[in-house]
């Protein structure tokens, strides 16, 4: 059996990328009228993901998405064209109404990641920013329809081309989250 496209970004293994990468212009994939957002600052924790909100190219089971100050994301060309696709979610994710990519995700409530938005770095015009650190919400790609028998084979593939796969967010982002609800909540001193 063929192996399925994870992403191809990661495909035939992660490219290191610049940790000083400066950002820049994210386009969708409209042949005409595009929508451009600029970021105009580095990303962080970049990392593929299985869930099924997460914009993914045509075939790939998983998202490529790392976050950028939302002060740094501006929308500079055809946004007549966004709308978000679910107001409900935490992430507002605005895409394009006529390629239905995926282009910024702020998180406006109060959250750990307020104050963040979601971005997908293939869309950039430069290729040279910071590699996926981790894979996460990997079971979830059995509810976008993948096979639960895929899930060994998907797993070590991923692995092998160096993401650790979490079935939520990598420990480290996990904690991060846990410990800012502790401390909302008093259990943890601010
Ligand atoms: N099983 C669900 C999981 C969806 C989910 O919780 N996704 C995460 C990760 S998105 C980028 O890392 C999340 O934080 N979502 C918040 C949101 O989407 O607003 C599924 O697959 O749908
Ligand atoms: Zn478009
Ligand atoms: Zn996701």
């Amino acid at each position: 059996m063929s192996v399925r496209l994870l992403h191809p970004s990661i495909q035939n293994g992660v490219r290191v990328g610049d940790r000083e990468h400066p950002g820049g212009t994210l386009t969708c994939k409209c042949s005409q009228r595009p929508v451009k957002v600029k970021v105009s600052g580095g990303i962080a924790h970049n990392h593929a993901c299985g869930c099924t909100k997460c914009w993914k190219p045509e075939g790939a089971a998983f998202s490529v998405v790392a976050v950028a100050p939302s002060a740094n994301v501006t929308v500079i060309e055809n946004g007549d064209k966004l709308a978000v696709v679910d107001s409900s979610a935490l992430i507002r994710r605005y895409a394009c109404d006529a390629c239905g990519t995926h282009m910024y995700g702020p998180v406006e409530r109060e959250h750990a990641f307020q104050g963040l938005s979601f971005i997908h770095p293939e869309l950039l015009d430069n290729d040279n920013w910071p590699e996926p650190g981790f894979a996460a919400f990997v079971s979830s790609i059995i509810e976008g329809g993948v096979d639960p028998s895929e899930m060994d084979g998907i797993r070590s593939k991923l692995k092998e081309v160096g993401l650790e796969p979490y079935d939520c967010l990598s420990p480290a982002l996990m904690d991060y989250l846990a410990t800012w609800t502790a401390k909302k909540s008093g259990v943890l001193r601010q």
